[in-house]
């Protein structure tokens, strides 16, 4: 194995009954790059994501992390790698019975690695960085904008300073221009951090800001992986078709048949 390579998938299959979601996946990531995934609805994102963190079992095939294969895992190996992981759900994911500052904190908490009164010291840090006041950590996730709901979820992804994290549709329902904020400030965070990202998106704009790599999955495989500022001019038609928008094109042919 490369010593460079944080991520690595060979022939990663999933089925759910009948239906074939994976059907033989192998993808690279290189330490402290930030891969996005792209690939249309159902087409496996997150049940990859899912794969690589352990949350589902493969049925057959590597998932690789720093050169271990994290499918053979024992129980604490495997905790210990999700300690090192951060994660930014699609739907922001935060707990509403918490004030902002416990659910920034919520895993440092949970695990006892911190004292409450050190995890709002942290949970003030961290708001800092993605641009909010540390007043902001007593007030409920309702009360925010989701805008600012998406801040306090990657406040949340990075508070216990992962090596990789995952962000899921990270943009997702936010207007544009608070979505090329929320992009920037992935890239200042994960930069800052030194980490590795793996993102999945359908927002082409946000894909180009906040990938250096890309890859898509289409039919259970990576049909592409290069990199994310050739998205649109690949050469692969049907990763262009997608990352260019366009009705016409082998995979709409593909939904016509
Ligand atoms: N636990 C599960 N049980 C059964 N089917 C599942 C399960 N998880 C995912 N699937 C199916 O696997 C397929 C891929 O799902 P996945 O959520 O990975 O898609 P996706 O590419 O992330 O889509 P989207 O962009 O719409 O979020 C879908 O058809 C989905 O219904």
């Amino acid at each position: 194995m490369s010593a460079n390579l944080k991520i690595r998938l060979r022939g990663l299959r999933k089925s759910f009954g009948e239906k074939v979601v994976l059907d033989g996946v192998d993808l690279d990531v290189a330490a402290r790059h930030s891969m996005v995934l792209l690939g249309g609805s159902g087409s496996g994102k997150s049940v990859t994501i899912k794969c690589i963190l352990g949350l589902i079992p493969p049925d057959d095939g590597v998932v690789e992390i720093d050169g271990r294969d994290v499918t053979r895992l024992s129980r604490r190996d495997r905790a210990e790698l999700l300690d090192r992981t951060g994660m930014l759900f699609q739907n922001g994911a935060l707990f509403d019975s918490l004030p902002v500052w416990e659910n920034v904190c919520f895993k440092l908490l949970a695990q006892n690695r911190i004292t409450r009164r050190a995890a709002r010291d942290r949970a003030a840090e961290v708001l800092a960085q993605v641009g909010l006041a540390a007043s902001v950590g007593d007030l409920s996730p309702s009360e925010l904008s989701g805008g600012m709901q998406k801040r306090v979820a990657l406040a949340r992804a990075i508070a216990s300073k992962p090596d990789i994290i995952f962000f899921d549709e990270p943009t997702t329902g936010l207007d544009p221009i608070m979505g090329a904020v929320i992009d920037g400030l992935i890239v200042d965070c994960v930069e800052k951090l030194g980490a590795t990202a793996f993102s999945i998106t359908h927002d082409m704009a946000s894909a180009r800001r906040i990938g250096d790599h890309a890859a898509m999955i289409h039919k259970g495989r990576i049909i592409w992986a290069g990199h994310a500022e050739a998205l649109g001019h690949t050469g692969n038609a049907m990763v262009d078709q997608f990352a260019n928008g366009e009705r016409e094109g082998p995979i709409q042919m593909e939904l016509r048949r």
